[in-house]
């Protein structure tokens, strides 16, 4: 199967957003990936709802939105309102965790579950059944940019050992780090979706850039 690819829209160019989109549509993406970060669970601030729905406006792809945001659970209906189509939150934001996964399924969203490098997925045991995906981070959440922690290729393998066990639907995405050295190991170890922000938007052909992954086996 070849991988989804969701480009984050974090490392685009905020000035030009209309032709980063447009750039998007006419690429081999598959969602766009959306990093919403607050200030408080991650130690940055992206953009809010008035940019959400302007990407929306012009997307012709679904949203992926990654929450890192304290709290998630005072959102999801405003989230689902500007346009996601799949939500993940922080497992570490969430107190009741099953709820909001619950939660973000009533609005008819995806509900996804990001992960920190440091949380094990064991964490997830008892919620994996009733997720549509599994966000691993691959770097510390907050910035684009950052180098690929090694840890994830392990973190994959237990992810999918406990998805089979429990009889899962659950993707697997990666974010952070993603690029095309990386990616075919990250796809043979079971990864589905790769993330890709700076890879793609700094490099000189962005459209063959997702090409190229869009072909990694
Ligand atoms: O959620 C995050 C960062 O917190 C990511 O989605 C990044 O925005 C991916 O960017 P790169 O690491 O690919 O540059
Ligand atoms: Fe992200």
């Amino acid at each position: 199967m070849r991988p989804i690819i969701a480009p984050s829209v974090l490392a685009s160019d905020f000035a030009n957003l209309q032709s980063e989109v447009e750039m998007l549509n006419n690429s081999q993406a598959d969602w766009l990936h959306i990093d919403i970060m607050d200030g408080r669970f991650v130690p940055n601030i992206s953009f809010g709802f008035p940019v959400m729905e302007a990407i929306k406006r012009h997307a012709q792809k679904p949203m992926d939105v990654h929450l890192m945001i304290v709290e998630p659970e005072l959102y999801i209906e405003r989230f689902r309102d500007a346009g996601a189509d799949t939500i993940s939150v922080h497992i570490e934001a969430c107190t009741h965790l099953h709820r909001t996964v619950q939660q973000i399924k009533a609005t008819g969203a995806k509900a996804g579950i990001a992960v920190n490098p440091h949380t094990s997925v064991q964490l997830l045991e008892d919620v994996i059944a009733d997720v549509d995906m599994v966000c691993l981070m691959s770097v510390n959440p907050g910035f684009g940019g950052q180098k690929f922690i090694e840890n994830t290729y392990r973190k994959i393998e237990n992810l999918k050992n406990l998805i089979i066990q429990r009889n899962s639907q659950a993707l697997i995405e990666i974010d952070g780090g993603v690029n095309q050295d990386n990616a075919p190991l990250l796809l043979e170890k079971g990864a589905d979706a790769l993330v890709a922000g700076s890879f793609v938007f700094s490099s000189p052909d962005p459209l063959q850039t997702i090409a190229d992954l869009k072909a990694v086996k």
